[in-house]
């Protein structure tokens, strides 16, 4: 199932530097994880904006959430799933 997922990430000012570096760096290598094993199949920056727009190609919502949660970025996140299916005029065969 592919899900279109937006992710706006607002970090408070009070947050210790040393621990969101630590986030910062463990968010990148779970993302390239994730992107690696086929799960997060796009990943594009909203320009302008500390947002991205992403595609997640899972087995189900449950697994989505907990893919989400998982995130060590996902307390400072606001976001929004919407949840997506081919298109008919699509050209690409791996969209499902
Ligand atoms: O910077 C972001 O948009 C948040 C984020 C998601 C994956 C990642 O590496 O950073």
């Amino acid at each position: 199932m592919l899900f279109m997922v937006e992710m706006e990430v607002n970090i408070p000012d009070s947050a210790d530097p040393a621990v969101v570096q630590k986030k910062l760096a463990d968010e990148k290598a779970r993302a390239q994880e994730l992107q690696k094993s086929g799960v997060w199949r796009h990943l594009w920056r909203v320009a302008g904006q500390y947002a991205n727009v992403s595609v997640f190609d899972v087995e189900s919502p449950v697994a989505l959430h907990d893919i989400m949660l998982s995130l060590p970025l996902f307390p400072y996140m606001k976001t929004k799933v919407t949840a997506l299916c081919r298109h008919p005029s699509s050209i690409h065969d791996d969209d499902r």
